[in-house]
């Protein structure tokens, strides 16, 4: 068998305020001098100027950038500005994680991931979604040394953002019920264990559909632990396999399609409810426990035109030909596509 590399973050803290202690977080993890602190144009305000207070507290050199995308060319930028720098640290939502992520993997420095919004599993997973010319599918990154989740900042973030969470992790759903798929039909390697750690976490957000609240700490703290879950499945099985099947090549499909594509979360849940019925699953099931959490489950709640959903329906089986799903080789004809959108009250 051959050996295989799980990467982890060494520290997780989780709690109101943790941002505040940035600077002695990375202090104890042995970092010194030169930091980069990136962010975006939102959350600067929201986090980062708070890292940055404690980080020159404890005397380290802070450099700031803000991204607006997370594109290939604004990773080279991030990468461009570092010179003596020994860290990055990443404040903000999905796109700047994913970014400062990628920098220093780039860079061959390490990385501290401060999410401020519980909206993704890629707080704490090995792996970017790296927008290029062949579109945004996740690219081997290393996964953070150390993750700052400050439930303060992320219980009072818009809900919306609580919700694209959640809807993220409930995906994982098809996403293991392609992977099985794959394993059976293409003997494609398959990890018992990334799949009930991913498949736990799932369950632990649809059982608790009804009590996930704004502004709650314990709704907080209880999607930032399943979504740090949720990346330790990818890291497990050293792709996002456990997280991102047909219902992800949708969502990316949508990205690709959409004059303004909602959230990733949120897209990846309406592409769970049609993917779970093209699995002959219990697709209302997953849209009833949506709906519960205030995440979309139809085009008008993600503000996406329906002939986008068709068309994204269509082309989704293209998105990363290689990972086999319950879209096969040939997808979705139009009339199939429309079928499945109509019978799952999506359009
Ligand atoms: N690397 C990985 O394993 C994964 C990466 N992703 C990627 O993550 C991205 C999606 O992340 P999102 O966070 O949904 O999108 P995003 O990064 O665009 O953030 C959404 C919006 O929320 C704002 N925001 C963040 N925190 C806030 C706060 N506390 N208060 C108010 N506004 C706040 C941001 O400024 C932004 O305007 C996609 O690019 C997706 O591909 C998604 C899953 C896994
Ligand atoms: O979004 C992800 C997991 O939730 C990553 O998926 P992709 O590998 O399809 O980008
Ligand atoms: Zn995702």
């Amino acid at each position: 068998m051959d050996s295989k590399k799980i990467q982890m973050p060494r520290e997780v803290h989780i709690g109101a305020d943790v941002i505040d202690n940035t600077g002695s977080i990375c202090k104890d993890l042995r970092f010194y001098g030169e930091v980069l602190v990136v962010t975006g144009p939102n959350t600067l305000k929201i986090g980062a100027d708070k890292a940055i207070e404690s980080l020159e507290n404890e005397d380290f050199e802070v450099d700031l950038s803000k991204i607006n995308d997370a594109t290939s060319k604004t990773v080279k930028k991030i990468e461009d500005k570092l010179n003596n720098t020994s860290l990055i640290v990443g404040v903000g939502g999905g796109k700047v994680i994913d970014v400062a992520k990628m920098a220093a993997t780039n860079a061959g420095i390490y990385f501290v991931s401060v999410p401020t919004a519980a909206s993704h599993d890629g707080i704490a997973s090995p792996l970017a979604s790296i927008k290029n010319n062949k579109g945004s599918v996740s690219m081997t990154a290393q996964a953070p040394i150390g993750v700052i989740a400050d439930t303060n900042i992320i219980r009072n973030a818009p809900f919306r953002l609580l919700s694209a969470g959640c809807a993220d992790i409930v995906s994982n759903y098809t996403a293991i019920k392609d992977w099985q798929l794959a394993n059976r039909l293409q003997n494609e390697s398959y990890s018992e264990s990334a799949a009930a750690l991913s498949l736990m976490t799932a369950k632990l957000i649809m059982k608790s559909s009804k009590s996930i609240k704004k502004g709650l700490e314990e709704s907080a703290r209880l999607v930032v632990k399943s979504l740090f879950s949720s990346g330790m499945a990818i890291s497990i099985a050293g792709s996002s396999r456990p997280a991102s099947g047909s219902e992800h090549k949708f969502s990316h499909a949508l990205d690709k399609i959409a004059k303004k594509p909602a959230l990733h979360g949120e897209q990846c849940g309406v592409g769970t409810i049609m993917m779970m019925s093209l699995h002959g699953g219990d697709w209302e099931v997953i849209k009833n426990a949506l709906h519960d959490m205030n995440a979309p489950t139809n085009a008008y709640e993600l503000g996406i035109d329906p002939d986008d959903i068709i068309e994204a329906l269509i082309m989704a089986h293209k998105i990363r030909p290689e990972r086999y799903t319950i879209l096969g080789d040939r997808g979705l004809s139009r009339d199939a596509a429309k079928k499945l959108a109509i019978k799952t009250g999506v359009i």
